[in-house]
């Protein structure tokens, strides 16, 4: 079981925040200037993956205090708990498994006595039979026709991950398939959708673990009436539609074969299920053997993480460096920024991963604590972010730690596009560390001639002060397997982040409300009269919205 240590009544938090108070303003320039092997001493290597976090407010004294942090809240005994199976998800008991899910070792995973193993294996062959049949064209439609298009319908995690990692291997995509991801319950998004396709040839995935959401099951209702108004006969049904869920009698409640439905198990959290059957159209897209490689990259992340020490371990630095800036600087926000446009919804998906993991405010032992928890995670694309928010990371008043990811090798070799890319990562972080001082902006004001009156007016606006924390992570290529091991590397962080601050990574209670409140409007708007129920802006609101439609 998980331990219950509120992280400020340690020795190690107490010990940093006296060291904070002295060390506050260093520069990180200056730490550079002391030590001429800063750069080797705080970078990391993994595989294809190097991790330079030398750029960061941080000292041997902060780094041994965070990590005696770690040790403090019993994160050994944590991880230890996660891997074997126990059910560290407390509030809703269950295990807590991904790493399961690409245990490529095979080795034993107990749940209730009982080894997950066979099972994990089991949905992977029918996953590589099903998508072996769609990639050859054996699979036919109800005319007889190959698939040539995949809707993968869900919602959360079971679309952000997916469409996460279509997207960021779209290079080792099979030519014949199209993927289409549909998740707003806003009626444009399966409208747009099925604009692009053909009821002949479309496969539907509908991807969702409890197989009750309301978007998914709207979807996935509009999709089969679109479906049988050209198919006509409800038998046509299973070579068209598949399911994703741990909710058999629901699958089969809505027409679905059972046969053509991939399970599975309680223990995956629905932001972890990637790596179960919610990759089918991964698996669709790339190939299972792609597929299989992006497991194998996570599992060696896994193994990492499992058997490394905590100050060589990527995913628990790169947690400890988080909790330095979110809890002793005050950071509210970090953004997470790949220099690799194949990425773009990397971010959004480790906005799921981390907000609906670590957005609590009760701790294990159910009180409200004294502390922050999870950051605001957010980020895009560079350098499109360069000339949209980094005006505000450069010059605002807020801090913002950033992460910067890229390629060394693009997979798109164009003239001197890669080259143009890596030259701003690099500069970017050089400019967020260094900052331009007033002599350089006068001094560059001199040289363009400017009066010393126009300088006087001019230079505040000019200068940078830097000191913005980076860290980069730069790796070969983004191959299925580097991108599995980046994917579990943040996975890691978030459960590392979760443990020291005491708090359930794994349930998401705080999404409830909403839809509760959804389903008692519902019924409201479906009639004419006024609505009186709710508080006065509420009631406004429908009223008005009656009124106007
Ligand atoms: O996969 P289903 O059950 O449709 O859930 C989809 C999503 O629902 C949300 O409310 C969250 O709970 C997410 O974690 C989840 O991924």
């Amino acid at each position: 079981m998980l331990p219950k240590i509120n992280p400020t009544t340690t020795n190690a938090w107490k010990a940093l925040e006296a060291h904070y108070a002295s060390f506050q303003d260093t520069q990180i320039k200056d730490l550079f200037a002391g030590d001429a092997s800063r750069f080797e001493k705080y970078s990391l290597k993994f595989e294809d993956i190097l991790l330079d976090y030398s750029k960061n407010r941080l000292d041997d004294k902060a780094l041994s205090l965070l990590l005696q942090l770690a040790e403090e809240c019993g994160l050994k005994e944590a991880i230890a708990s996660e891997f074997s199976g126990q059910k560290i998800n407390t509030t809703e008991d269950r295990a807590v498994l991904h790493v399961a899910l690409r245990n490529r070792s095979n080795t034993p995973i107990l749940v209730d006595g009982k080894d997950v193993m066979p099972e994990v294996n089991e949905v992977l062959a029918q996953m590589k039979d099903f998508s072996e049949q769609i990639i050859s064209g054996n699979w036919k439609g109800y005319t007889g026709k190959p698939i040539t298009d995949i809707v993968n319908i869900g919602i959360g995690g079971s679309d952000l991950g997916p469409l996460m990692v279509v997207e960021a291997l779209k290079p080792y995509k099979k030519e014949q398939i199209n993927l289409h991801f549909v998740s707003n319950v806003d009626g444009t998004h399966i409208a747009e959708t099925l604009k692009l396709v053909n009821p002949e040839t479309t496969l539907f995935i509908v991807a969702s673990k409890t197989f009750t959401t309301q978007e998914t099951m709207t979807n996935a209702n509009s999709a089969k009436s679109w479906f049988l108004k050209a198919a006509k006969d409800e038998s046509f049904v299973k070579n068209h539609f598949v399911a994703l869920s741990t909710n058999a009698e629901a699958v089969a409640a809505f027409g679905i074969d059972t046969k053509n439905m991939f399970r599975f198990w309680d223990w995956v959290g629905g932001r972890y299920s990637v790596w179960s059957a919610i990759g089918l159209s991964v698996a669709c897209a790339i190939g299972f053997n792609n597929y299989v490689e992006f497991l194998e990259g996570a599992h060696a992340m896994d193994n990492h993480f499992k058997t490394t020490e905590f100050d060589q371990n990527m995913p628990v630095i790169l947690a400890l460096i988080g909790i330095w800036y979110n809890n002793f600087y005050g950071a509210e926000t970090e953004a997470i920024l790949p220099y690799d446009q194949y990425m773009h919804r990397f971010s959004a998906y480790f906005q799921q991963g981390n907000m609906e993991s670590n957005g609590k405010y009760v701790d294990r032992n159910g009180e409200t604590v004294n502390y922050q928890t999870g950051p605001i995670i957010w980020g895009e694309p560079g350098t499109n972010g360069q000339h949209a928010f980094y005006q505000l990371i450069h010059q605002g008043t807020k801090l913002i730690p950033c992460d910067f990811l890229a390629p060394a090798i693009s997979q798109n070799q164009i003239g001197d596009h890669h080259p143009k890319l890596l030259a701003n990562f690099f500069a970017q972080t050089e400019a967020m560390m260094v900052g331009k001082s007033e002599e350089q902006v006068v001094a560059e004001l001199k040289a363009a001639g400017k009066s010393e009156d126009e300088i006087q007016a001019l230079k505040n606006f000019k200068i940078f002060q830097g000191n913005i924390p980076t860290n980069s992570i730069l790796f070969k290529k983004l191959t299925p397997h580097t991108l599995g091991a980046l994917v579990a590397m943040y996975e890691h962080k978030i459960f590392v982040q979760g443990i020291i601050w005491n708090i359930y990574s794994f349930d998401q209670w705080g999404v409830e409300l909403g839809k509760q409140l959804a389903n008692n409007i519902l019924p409201e708007l479906t009639n004419e009269e006024k609505i009186s129920s709710h508080d006065a802006s509420t009631n406004g609101l429908i009223n008005a919205y009656k009124a106007m439609r």
